[in-house]
């Protein structure tokens, strides 16, 4: 079972302990929202995250909501999986994702977070809705000091990839820095030009910039107009420039996702 999330660009994580966050969220302009039952929530606290999270996704949602559940190692994996399936969510997110998933009566995603993640991740996306990018434990895994993301270009655009061949949806990891807006645009729009389609988000104040960091610009939205109505097929100049066919399906899939 697949959910099309492609085109959706902010993407909240919250963890499920947290009644306020939970209000929040179902308030906020997220396009994705994530009931955290992993690392967001203390150890004391996973039974209670855990009904905490299937309460929460029985209420009315106006966008889908998934549940991350604990890894596949850890002693709450089981109960966690079992629980969210059987739960009004949209979605069970995995973390730390390292083959395929196994299928459940809904739709999943999968967490790239690990060096083997990132290897295996043309055959996990084959299995799921999403790819997600952990960048904070992909950092631990690969060993790189804080503040390294350009040393994991090639595990985002590999996962990036192996996302686009399975024709899923794929977004990148979260920006920690709270008190740094700026630098969370800047790696925003780094993510937009590598190819995803949203942003991993921990806080409600990063909604509205990731919205406008993955927005079309306006003058995006017109050369799309020109575009699209200057095209006859075939290679055409246009301002300046050849264009074919796959560039009018790039515009007119940039118009369609404006109108939407
Ligand atoms: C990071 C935080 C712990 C910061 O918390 P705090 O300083 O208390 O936040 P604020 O005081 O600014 O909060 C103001 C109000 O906003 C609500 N809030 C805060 N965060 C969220 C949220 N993510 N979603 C919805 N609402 C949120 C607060 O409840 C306040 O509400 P009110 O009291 O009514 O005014 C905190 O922001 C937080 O917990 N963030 C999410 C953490 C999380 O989910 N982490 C797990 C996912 S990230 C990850 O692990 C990625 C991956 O696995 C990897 O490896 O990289
Ligand atoms: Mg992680």
């Amino acid at each position: 079972m697949t959910l099309n999330l492609v085109d959706r660009r902010a993407v909240l994580f919250l963890p499920a302990s947290n009644p306020r966050a939970i209000e929040k969220a179902r308030a906020s302009a997220a396009d994705l929202v994530v009931l955290d039952l992993e690392d967001a929530v203390k150890v004391e606290n996973k039974e209670s995250a855990r009904l905490a999270a299937v309460e929460a996704v029985a209420m009315d949602w106006p966008m889908p909501v998934a549940i991350r559940v604990n890894g596949i190692r850890t002693t709450w994996h089981e109960m966690d999986v079992a629980a969210a399936n059987a739960s009004n969510c949209d979605l069970v997110v995995f973390p730390l994702v390292e083959e395929s998933l196994k299928p459940l009566d809904k739709p999943v995603a999968a967490m790239i977070e690990t060096a083997g993640g990132v290897l295996a991740a043309a055959e996990i996306a084959r299995s799921c809705s999403a790819l997600i990018v952990g960048t904070n434990d992909l950092a631990a895994s690969l060993r790189l000091p804080i503040g390294s993301r350009a040393s994991m270009s090639y595990a985002l655009q590999s996962t990036l990839l192996a996302a686009r061949a399975a024709g899923i949806a794929a977004f990148d990891g979260v920006y920690n820095r709270l008190e740094d807006p700026e630098g969370f645009v800047a790696e925003a729009e780094e993510s937009r030009r590598l190819g995803f389609d949203g942003k991993s988000l921990i806080h409600p104040d990063q909604i509205a910039p990731c919205h406008a960091a993955f927005a079309p610009s306006q003058t995006d939205i017109e050369r799309a107009r020109r575009l699209v109505a200057h095209a006859t097929g075939g290679a055409v100049r246009f301002e300046g420039a050849m264009v074919e066919d796959m560039h009018v399906e790039a515009a007119r899939r940039l118009l369609d996702r404006y109108d939407r």
